[in-house]
């Protein structure tokens, strides 16, 4: 028998057989877990039942399940329940972040062991794709969020119909996920896109083709993530196998013009319940096999690029409704153009660096913003930071063995910390923990990751560690400054610029000259005044 809690108005126990459960734990990848609620879910199997299908992963060992967690009073920072739909490493780390502050975040997962639910404090074993499973989890939680968008947004919006607090809102994640409508909703909004267009057969294809020429990037509107439900064709010839890869055009297709672009950019933009708006400085992506695998925090950008980048941002998330962080991913383009790539409603891969690199990690500023409490500064509090994605190399043991010799290599690098998201199975290109280097410059933890990597010339790199820091507190010392870095450059002297954030010039520039100390910097350069708040 297998012991299954319900909400807190019904009977605290129902007792189902083991034959009547439809989840059982197996891979955990999210399209595995999509084709879970596929095949579970929307079966006859489920539907048989009168009540959804819930269990409490606790209940089905022998712990004392009397009563349940959510009985219990809450003294935490929120007296609010946080149910996040979705318990993969975002989670995961929203979890983490909660209980530093003593908030009671639960997860809705069908995966037993996916990677949130050890630390959660409590996970639902269900779809959050399943309409009544869904509605049964929002009666537990105070307020509604998702780490995943790929949910159940009508249910989400009969839930907001019958008062429950979504945050995003139900229309936004309506609009997200589905890649085409993000589209429309952000061109009818302003917000620079790369040109785009609906296909429904070879023919619409082919025209798209004729308008935007080739390489050609043909897309699935739903259920796209990490690089999957991508394709591009070189030519003409391609469009038929590039279609055929997304699945065909029954699973809705479009077109998105080539962008060739310089760099991908991101900004995690916050905003609180009352729209208040806050952004984290920009960052630059860099992706492998269309997933992201190296984030570069601050992303070296002009200062003219990093306010256009902000600014696109910021109005594409005032265009959606709801609380919570956001990442809009963008690209640069040799000409100075931002172009909006897309938007996800909820902490992102971006951010993850902000962890340890910003006064208010990005999943922190998310309960607070769910949460209604103010939002927390998202400012860097070590000037650079570079974020690189554990992703599998290899399938099962030879994987893990492979993540963890890297792991043990990382355990070694200053500035390193390491998070491993304890997914129980290993495939390649699967995310599977990610190391975040923070330190006094990027020419530094560039090095590091470097040597963490043990790439060729690694040596020489951390040999022509610099020598000579030039900081300033803003763009406009950088006129006189530039001429010091000339002459460093004629002389041979390896030299690092750094601007640091201008409203909180003292504590960047105590901080850079104190870790710059550590890393080898013997001489530090500023701008007069910035050079009033250097120590000594
Ligand atoms: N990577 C993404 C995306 C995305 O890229 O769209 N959305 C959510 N996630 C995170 O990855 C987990 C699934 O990861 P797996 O596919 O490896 O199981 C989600 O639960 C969320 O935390």
């Amino acid at each position: 028998m297998l012991l299954l809690q319900q909400t807190t108005l019904v009977p605290k126990l129902l007792l189902f057989s083991k034959s009547d459960f439809s989840f059982k734990p197996c891979s955990s990848s999210l399209s595995t877990r999509l084709s879970l609620m596929d095949k579970h879910t929307k079966s006859s199997s489920l539907k048989q039942f009168q009540s959804p299908i819930l269990a409490c992963q606790a209940s089905t060992d022998t712990h004392d399940t009397s009563f349940r967690k959510d009985d219990l009073p809450v003294h935490g920072v929120s007296e609010v329940i946080v149910g996040v739909l979705g318990g993969g490493q975002l989670g995961r780390m929203l979890c983490q972040a909660a209980s530093e502050m003593a908030i009671k975040v639960m997860v809705l997962d069908p995966l037993t062991n996916c990677p949130a639910s050890a630390i959660a404090y409590d996970h639902m074993v269900g779809s959050f794709d399943d309409s009544a499973t869904v509605q049964e989890f929002a009666k537990r939680c105070g307020v509604l969020t998702v780490e995943i968008e790929h949910v159940d947004a009508a249910t989400m919006e009969k839930l907001e119909q019958q008062g429950v607090d979504c945050q995003p809102k139900a229309s936004t994640i309506r609009i997200i996920q589905d890649k085409h409508l993000q589209k429309v909703h952000f061109s009818r909004h302003g917000i620079p896109l790369p040109d785009f267009m609906q296909i429904d057969d070879l023919e619409g294809a082919k025209r798209a083709g004729d308008l935007f020429g080739y390489p050609l990037m043909l897309k699935s509107k739903r259920l796209a993530y990490d690089g999957r439900g991508n394709a591009v064709a070189k030519s003409e010839d391609e469009l038929s196998s590039a279609v055929n890869a997304l699945g065909g055009f029954d699973r809705g297709l479009y077109v998105e013009k080539w962008t060739p672009f310089v760099k991908e950019l991101a900004v995690i933009v916050a905003r609180g319940r009352d729209n208040s708006i806050s952004c984290y400085p920009v960052v630059e992506t860099i992706h492998k096999e269309n997933i992201c695998h190296v984030v570069k925090a601050p992303a070296d950008i002009p200062w003219k690029i990093r306010k256009l980048a902000t600014d696109v941002a910021h109005k594409a998330v005032s265009s959606l409704e709801g609380a919570g962080v956001f990442a809009v991913e963008l690209f640069l383009t040799k000409d100075g153009q931002i172009l909006l790539n897309e938007v996800a409603p909820r902490p992102h891969n971006s951010g993850h660096h902000t962890i340890e690199s910003c006064y208010t990690s990005q999943f922190e500023q998310h309960l607070r913003a769910v949460l209604g409490l103010p939002l927390g500064d998202p400012s860097m509090k070590t000037p650079a930071a570079i974020m690189y994605n554990l992703l599998g190399e290899d399938e099962g043991e030879p994987g893990f063995h492979l993540a963890h010799q890297l792991i043990g290599r990382a355990l070694n690098i200053q500035g390193a910390s390491v998070h491993w998201y304890d997914k129980p199975e290993m495939r390649k290109q699967r995310k599977m923990g990610h190391i975040t280097i923070a330190g006094p410059s990027m020419g530094i933890v560039e090095a590091q990751l470097k040597s963490m990597l043990k790439e060729e010339g690694s040596e020489s790199q951390t040999a022509v560690k610099p020598r000579v820091g030039i900081i300033m507190g803003s763009d406009s010392d950088l006129p006189i400054m530039k001429d010091a870095a000339r002459i460093l450059t004629l002389f041979g002297v390896p030299h690092e610029v750094r601007i640091v954030s201008a409203h909180r010039t003292p504590e960047m520039m105590f901080s850079y000259a104190l870790s710059a100390q550590d890393q080898g910097i013997q001489i530090i350069i500023a701008g007069a005044g910035g050079a009033a708040h250097l120590p000594g």
